[in-house]
């Protein structure tokens, strides 16, 4: 972004770039990129594809920093059944699903809407899950500074259902657990929790 003056001078040309782009991918798999469905597709596919990564350009240590407050509270805090939407970086297709966060604060708890938040801001890149589970839990590690915090995310990979090796119905499980979750009962109190509809 260094070389331009403002951000919607940058969205403007990188949005212009993307669909030049996407005009030459659709030509180049037989169809024709001038009749009347197709014609404003280029422009549609870059704008959405620049709103897949707009993590690229936000920063998750900010929007947690921005609601962080003292309190004393410091029991395990949950946020559950986040739904995720990512891009693999493999073949730049969907996988999707839910993501589980805990943390146990130490001295401050932050705004519930932020996990969320931070969520998007790792899952709107080209990710792999373990990248992007790893790198929630950092974030939230290392701005916060909780006791602990863990991260589970459930997923489904569009690139292994519609092509490659078309299983329809197989889930990605991943976790990370930093801090008083590297303890055993800790550990299996937010699993038990995530896996309960009481939570
Ligand atoms: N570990 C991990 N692998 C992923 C993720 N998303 C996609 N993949 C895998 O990335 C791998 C890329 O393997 P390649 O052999 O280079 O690609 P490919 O020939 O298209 O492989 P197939 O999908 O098996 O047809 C595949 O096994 C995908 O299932 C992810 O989030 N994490
Ligand atoms: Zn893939």
């Amino acid at each position: 972004m260094a070389p331009y003056q403002n951000l919607e001078e940058y969205n403007i040309k990188i949005t212009n770039e993307v669909k030049e782009r996407f005009s030459k991918i659709i030509d180049e798999i037989g169809e024709d990129v001038n009749r009347e469905g197709l014609v404003k597709t280029p422009e549609r596919a870059a704008k959405a594809m620049l709103f897949l990564t707009q993590g690229y350009r936000q920063d998750a240590a900010a929007i947690l920093k921005s609601a962080m407050f003292k309190e004393s509270y410091n029991e395990m805090v949950i946020v559950k059944d986040i739904e995720i939407y990512s891009l693999c970086e493999h073949h730049m297709l969907p996988f999707f699903g839910k993501a589980h966060i805990a943390y146990i604060p130490n001295g401050h708890i932050v705004g519930l809407s932020k996990l969320p938040r931070i969520v998007d801001v790792f899952a709107r890149r080209l990710q792999v899950q373990e990248r992007l589970t790893e790198q929630i839990l950092d974030c939230i590690n290392d701005t916060l500074k909780p006791q602990g915090v863990a991260v589970v995310i459930e997923a489904a990979h569009m690139c292994m259902m519609m092509r490659g090796v078309q299983k329809q119905n197989s889930v990605t499980t991943t976790s990370g657990f930093r801090g008083s979750f590297k303890n055993e009962e800790t550990r299996n109190e937010f699993l038990k929790l995530i896996s309960s509809d009481l939570s």
